[in-house]
């Protein structure tokens, strides 16, 4: 049995949490919300994978979780700065660590698929939009920063977040970022490509946040099979 502890109790870590319980292979040890957050300095039981989908003011606390049970890390927390990102990328000297600013395969495909568009299309105009329910607290999400560095991986292009006022004329090295809020959309994410007279847009929907679930629990099965070491979402998953 894999023994789980899953940091945070909103909406991921609630799912995380039935679908940890309904897996005979997994041993639910704990859930970790605000209330209890200190219990990961102290008590928490050993875990052998702690699946984290909190808040960016948690990493303190799950960074000396897994410093001090060498337990392995699979991280989904968006909002990040590099800074932080540093320190879950070095947590993998101590335990297995996967970070992805999203668990599902059609994103991870996506994100190919864009990658070889911005190759193959120099010169068009990218713009990334996404989209997502009236409760994320931070942007743009993490999914389209992923997906920025997919289509702008040597940062040739200069990044814009929206647009106002007399902001000119669209420069040809620029790729605009617009993040939407509203509603209860799970998340939607579209890479478009504006060329002369034609576009390509490539776009991934997920109809409901279970996706994200089971493909962090799908990974926390694999990592712990793994040596200590920093994982990315293809090495790990495909
Ligand atoms: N990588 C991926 O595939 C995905 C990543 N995410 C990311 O996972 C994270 C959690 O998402 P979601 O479950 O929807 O968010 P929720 O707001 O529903 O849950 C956030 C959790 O973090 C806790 N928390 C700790 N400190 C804070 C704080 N200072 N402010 C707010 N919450 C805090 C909350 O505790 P309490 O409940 O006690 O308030 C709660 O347990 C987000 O960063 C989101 O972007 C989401 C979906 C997919
Ligand atoms: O907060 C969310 O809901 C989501 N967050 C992730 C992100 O910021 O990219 C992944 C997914 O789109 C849902």
């Amino acid at each position: 049995m894999t023994k789980v502890l899953v940091i945070g109790d909103g909406r991921m870590g609630t799912i995380i949490r039935e679908l940890v319980e309904a897996d005979e292979s997994l041993e639910l040890t704990g859930v970790i919300g605000i209330d209890n957050k200190d219990e990961l300095a102290d008590v928490t039981p050993t875990a052998d994978v702690a699946i984290d989908f909190s808040h960016k003011s948690m990493l303190d606390l799950v960074e000396a979780y897994v410093n001090r049970t060498g337990a392995a890390l699979v991280s989904g927390t968006t909002g990040y700065d590099e800074a932080e990102m540093g320190r879950i990328r070095a947590l993998g000297e101590k335990a297995p660590v996967i970070y992805s600013a999203n668990y599902s395969l059609g994103v991870a495909v996506l994100r190919r698929l864009a990658a070889e568009a911005a190759k193959a299309l120099p010169g068009f105009d990218i713009e990334i939009v996404e989209t997502h329910h009236n409760q994320k607290v931070d942007a743009p999400s993490g999914t389209a920063k992923l997906l920025l560095s997919a289509v702008n991986p040597d940062d040739e292009c200069d990044v814009v977040y929206g647009r106002e006022g007399m902001c000119g004329k669209r420069p040809a090295r620029e790729i605009g970022v617009h993040a939407l809020r509203g509603g209860t959309v799970a998340g939607t994410h579209t890479v478009h490509f504006f060329g002369e007279d034609e576009e390509v847009a490539l776009t991934h929907r997920a109809t409901s946040r279970r996706i994200f679930a089971s493909g962090a629990v799908a990974a926390a099965k694999k990592l712990v099979e793994r040596e200590p070491g920093f994982y990315g979402f293809d090495e790990l998953m495909f």
